[in-house]
């Protein structure tokens, strides 16, 4: 297959990660026969700083050519302790989701035998976790209007979402629950907000076409506690644009680290395959930062072209790194650790 791929490496470490993400890939593309065009492109701050603007029409236009688009991470302090910065990073990122129609971020959480005796939480609670989050990605409070009033005193963010908007990410968590088992968690705060409430009646109207699925509606603060506490007990979890970007960080305490959690943000035509981490700002240079997410974000993305033994080659080399001990800092637990780019090329190499 003849793949072309727009390369977004972004800020911080992003650069760094996405490195190893092309070597692993260019590694599973060489065993099973591929091409890979990378088709490099600005973003963020990095495309601030070049263009003036973190999302340009370059940059649009490479990504709607290409088959699919590997994203880093972007963001920089700079930014961050600048509260009256007009033009941002982040709002490439938005910008970006928004114009390629990514509605549905699927994040997946599950755990690594080799390091079920490391995680801050007790094995036997977490064992066994394999959870996926689908994050509704281009709606709700990050796209409802915005602004200040009173003279700059009072701020304000709306949060809307249609029933079309609702009905379409669902339907994406109902047919997923369906390939793997069947249960289906609607995350809402339906007690307190009426965005949720059309969630939930949403929801429930569609339960009737996937009689195999079994669907819970649970409080997203309720979620927040059980998710630590009984991880094993969830399949699916469907939820709004917000709440799937604080619970799936959380998530990652389950894994074991923010450097291992992937995502994939589909809609109806390109995906868009990118950590869900940030650019994590204080390791930026250092060779510190753990490649694995960004290493499985692009497994995601071979395996969303169909390319299934792909997708398993990376996920079987990852292991082998975690049970050998080839790891960043964040997973060496005191013991020895390797650079960003030692982990990326052992990958590589054990393809
Ligand atoms: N998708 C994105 O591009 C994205 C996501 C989140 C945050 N951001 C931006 O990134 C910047 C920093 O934000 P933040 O510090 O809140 O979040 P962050 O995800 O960059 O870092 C939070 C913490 O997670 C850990 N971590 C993250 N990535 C890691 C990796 N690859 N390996 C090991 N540990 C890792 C570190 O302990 C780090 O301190 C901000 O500008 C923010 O807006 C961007
Ligand atoms: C940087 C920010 C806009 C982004 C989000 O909130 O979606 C990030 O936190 C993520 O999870 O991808
Ligand atoms: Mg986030």
């Amino acid at each position: 297959m003849k793949l072309n791929i727009a390369l977004l490496a972004g800020d911080g470490i992003g650069p760094e990660v996405i490195d190893q993400a092309v070597k692993v890939s260019d590694a599973v593309a060489a065993k099973f026969g591929h091409e890979i065009n990378w088709k490099p492109a600005l973003t963020g701050a990095a495309a601030i700083d070049a263009v003036g603007e973190p999302y340009p029409d370059e940059t649009h236009d490479i990504c709607k050519s290409s088959d699919a688009v590997l994203f880093g991470a972007i963001g920089h302090p700079k930014f961050d302790n600048d509260p009256s910065a007009k033009v941002r990073p982040e709002q490439g990122l938005l910008k970006m989701r928004k114009a390629l129609g990514l509605f549905a971020n699927v994040r997946p959480t599950f755990t690594f035998p080799s390091l079920l005796d490391k995680s801050p939480l007790k094995k036997e609670r977490i064992e066994g976790t394999d959870l996926v989050f689908l994050r509704e990605l281009t709606g709700g409070i990050y796209f409802g209007e915005k602004g200040r009033r009173e003279e700059g005193e009072t701020a304000y963010d709306n949060c809307v979402y249609t029933r079309a908007e609702v009905q379409r990410l669902a339907k994406k968590g109902f047919e997923l629950a369906m390939t793997r088992g069947k249960k289906l968690c609607c995350v809402d705060k339906a007690n307190v907000l009426e965005t949720s409430r059309l969630w939930r009646e949403t929801v429930q109207a569609m339960e009737k076409d996937y009689p195999e699925v079994e669907v819970s509606y649970e409080f997203v603060d309720a979620v927040a506690m059980r998710l630590v506490q009984w991880p094993n007990s969830y399949d699916v979890l469907i939820t709004e644009n917000l709440f799937g970007d604080i619970l799936t960080d959380e998530a990652s305490v389950i894994s074991g680290s923010m450097g291992l959690m992937p995502s994939a943000s589909l809609g109806s035509d390109i995906g868009l395959f990118e950590p869900i981490h940030g650019s994590y700002p204080q390791a930026a240079g250092k060779n510190i930062a753990n490649p694995m997410a960004t290493v499985l974000s692009a497994a995601m993305m071979f395996e969303n072209f169909g390319l299934q033994d792909e997708g398993k080659a990376i996920r079987d080399v990852v292991n082998k790194a975690l049970n050998e001990g080839m790891v960043t800092e964040d997973l060496a637990d005191g013991g020895a650790s390797y650079g960003t780019s030692e982990v990326g090329d052992w990958l590589a190499a054990n393809i």
